[in-house]
């Protein structure tokens, strides 16, 4: 089959461990189409949809909600969890109290655990801290900070360090305080591609699918893989992928929908996005009807 592309679909893949289970069995080579894969940190990822380096994307859920007109959502894909995620935690230096009035370092990696941060910080606890940006690195970010916040890999790394310091988990803030699930990370394509390709983008998706349900199925394959390429026991990884959801159902939208409504009614974005799922069976009827 042809690419009506013409060029490969370009596909960003995070390359935390917590985006494993919906890319391991995920095999460009076994597609019809050509697909290049882009591995890399969140935040680069939202900014390489955004200006169209790339197609399609798992991306901050804050920066679907920023860009929400040009893209489509991936149907039943994020990265979710109800309370603990163990990878989004704030390390705090300081006592609460002064972190409220304090300096926050804040990892360049996120976007929307930034912005939960402030969320928590602002609306949950009453403080106004300053936030700086900072490299993901625990040590040089509390030189100057009172608290450092770190996603991913680079929390779960932190976390193992005898560091002393006490730690938020901010998926188990959020849902402590609202009693939503928290939705990360969600799956974007732009519409335009999706308009364009939808084969393509069906056939991608439908890979995705697989793999997520295939690592539910067994989830030993990315436990190996995260002991030989992180390190940890193989119960914490058991732990930390079961933990981890990455369906995008009706619960998740509802945690996600009042992140959306906090974060407008702080500034930190302009309007509550929809949320705007592919509509495959249409793109596909509607391909079948031009021929
Ligand atoms: C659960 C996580 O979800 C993520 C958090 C993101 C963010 O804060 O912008 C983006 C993608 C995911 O990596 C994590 O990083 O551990």
């Amino acid at each position: 089959m042809n690419n009506p592309n013409s060029r490969p679909i370009r596909l960003g893949r995070i390359s935390y461990t917590n985006a494993w289970p919906v890319f391991h069995h995920f095999d460009p080579g076994r597609l019809s189409f050509p697909t290049e894969i882009h591995s890399d940190l969140p935040a680069t990822l939202n900014r390489k949809l955004r200006t169209g380096d790339i197609d399609m994307a798992a991306i901050s859920s804050y920066a679907y909600g920023v860009s929400a007109d040009a893209y489509y959502l991936l149907p039943n894909l994020s990265v979710s969890a109800f309370g603990r995620v163990q990878s989004i935690l704030l390390f705090l230096k300081s006592p609460l109290e002064q972190v409220l009035r304090g300096r926050i370092a804040l990892t360049t990696a996120s976007a929307t655990s930034v912005n939960l941060l402030k969320i928590i910080m602002e609306k949950f606890y009453g403080g106004k801290p300053t936030y700086e940006d900072a490299e993901p690195a625990l040590e040089q970010m509390l030189e100057h900070a009172d608290a450092a916040l770190l996603i991913g890999d680079h929390a779960i790394r932190a976390s193992w360090t005898n560091h002393g310091y006490r730690v938020l988990d901010l998926g188990e803030v959020w849902n402590v305080w609202t009693g939503h699930w928290m939705t990360f990370a969600l799956w974007g394509v732009h519409k335009e591609t999706a308009l364009r390709c939808p084969e393509a983008i069906g056939e991608i998706y439908e890979s995705l699918i697989a793999s997520k349900r295939e690592s539910k199925r067994n989830v030993e394959p990315i436990v190996d893989k995260a002991l030989r390429q992180i390190g940890g026991t193989a119960d914490y990884w058991r732990g930390y992928f079961g933990n981890l959801c990455h369906d995008f159902g009706p619960e998740q939208k509802a945690g996600l929908r009042l992140y959306f409504q906090y974060a407008k009614e702080l500034g930190l974005i302009d309007g509550e996005p929809d949320i705007a799922e592919l509509p495959l069976p249409d793109l596909l009827d509607n391909l079948s009807n031009r021929r």
